[in-house]
């Protein structure tokens, strides 16, 4: 069994990659950085190690790689593989659609069989999106014959994969926690027999709970300890209003899935706790500014800040710390990051009600925008008399 996996970074290598190979698929990576291709294809084995005391490397062997920009042989693997998945980045997706919308023609061309394109990225329908990328690339011919046979199952990933350097470029250090969640509604042929998938006919609630906790949570500590002046999220947590923040965010957004999805209080106070003592461990060393990277896409309408906020709003719920948060996303000036210059040249050149009206789409007017306003007011303040 033939598994391709585009992006063979930290979660394609420390997470995808890994429970493909131990459920007995050959995994070939697709990715654009030379120097990991390189590597794989030499060594055809690499380690992750467990972000816990005295945890034994593992190995993933039998793996291989495939430069991107050749397409050829990266549309002949997919023609003759069994499932394809990514790990790239939302904003990679229409990078990739070309090389697999070439592999779908090729495939469908030869015996027609069943394929899988699942797209494991921290956001809500990606591998849907995926399939409009790839399908806006494809004959009319193709695309209906592709309909028949071709599935993009979304997905839900969790699995904290600092960024990292070791001296062996393809060793990866993981959190011991995962959950791979795959709408198995939208499979065709057999379901892939992969151990630690969990299938579900409707993943609606198991996305948005991941994404507006677990990634709602990181990304208020990342925000905030940014502005506070923290290097890590565990150094951050341990600043007292940065807790209380946290805190508040996934009471507002827990009381938001509840209220929709009807999750157990007790359950998902456990859920919360447990992610609490995810973000703590020490020896992830993971950097606010990762947590924090790219935050025009963590604004956006339906993610893991304005998402949950505006939602709450619809229903009543207060949005007190989720406003706080997206104030403090909406300052983010880590000079590295592209998506941070961008808005903070807007807001400086614009003022910061239009840079959050254009980010967010959240108006000055609203219940909303008067309290990410009022927040970005204090939290400027505090950066000016520091
Ligand atoms: N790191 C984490 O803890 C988690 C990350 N994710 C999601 O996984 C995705 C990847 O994140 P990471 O692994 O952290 O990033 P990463 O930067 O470590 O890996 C991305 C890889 O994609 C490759 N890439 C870029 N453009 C490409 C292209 N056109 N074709 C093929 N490969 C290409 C890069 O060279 C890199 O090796 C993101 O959507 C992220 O939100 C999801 C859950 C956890
Ligand atoms: O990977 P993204 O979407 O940039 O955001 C970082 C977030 O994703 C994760 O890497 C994994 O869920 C978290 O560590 C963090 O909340």
């Amino acid at each position: 069994m033939i598994a391709v996996h585009f992006g063979a970074g930290n979660i394609g290598r420390g997470f995808i990659g890994q429970l493909l190979n131990q459920a007995g698929y050959e995994v070939v990576f697709v990715d654009v950085n030379q120097e990991l291709v390189d590597e794989l294809n030499l060594r055809q084995s690499y380690e992750v190690q467990l972000a816990t005391e005295g945890a034994p490397l593992s190995q993933v062997t039998g793996v291989r790689a495939i430069l991107g920009k050749d397409i050829e042989t990266v549309a002949q693997t997919i023609a003759q593989a069994d499932l394809v998945t990514t790990a790239v980045g939302p904003s990679i997706l229409p990078h990739i659609a070309g090389a697999i919308a070439e592999g779908i023609s090729k495939r469908l061309a030869g015996e027609a069989r069943a394929l899988n394109v699942i797209a494991c990225e921290n956001m809500i329908g990606g591998s849907q999106q995926l399939k409009g990328y790839v399908y806006g690339l494809m004959s009319p011919e193709d695309q209906s014959r592709a309909d028949e046979w071709v599935a993009f199952p979304n997905a839900a990933v969790d699995r904290i994969v600092p960024l990292q350097k070791h001296a062996d470029k393809l060793l990866v250090t993981v959190e011991p926690f995962f959950e791979w969640v795959v709408d198995q509604s939208q499979i065709k042929g057999e379901v892939p027999a992969i151990e630690g998938v969990t299938y579900v006919f409707d993943l609606a609630p198991y996305i948005e709970r991941k994404l507006f906790t677990v990634n709602t949570g990181h990304a208020v500590i990342a925000y905030l300890g940014y502005l506070y002046g923290y290097g890590t999220i565990d150094e951050a947590l341990q600043d007292q209003e940065i807790q209380q923040a946290i805190r508040g965010a996934l009471q507002e957004t827990g009381e938001l899935l509840q209220k929709k999805y009807h999750f157990e209080k007790e359950t998902h106070e456990a859920y919360v706790e447990k992610i609490l003592g995810r973000y703590s461990n020490r020896m992830l060393a993971d950097h606010v500014t990762r947590v924090a990277r790219s935050p025009i896409r963590k604004l956006s309408p339906n993610d893991r800040l304005v998402g949950p906020a505006t939602q709450c709003v619809e229903r009543g719920i207060s949005v007190e710390y989720l406003g706080l948060a997206i104030a403090a996303a909406l300052l983010f000036d880590y000079p590295e990051d592209p998506e941070a210059m961008q808005i903070q040249s807007d807001r400086k050149q614009n003022g910061f009600a239009h840079a959050m009206q254009s980010y967010t789409g959240i108006s000055e007017e609203s219940l909303l925008g008067a309290i990410v306003m009022k927040h970005a007011r204090s939290l400027q303040d505090r950066i000016i008399s520091n």
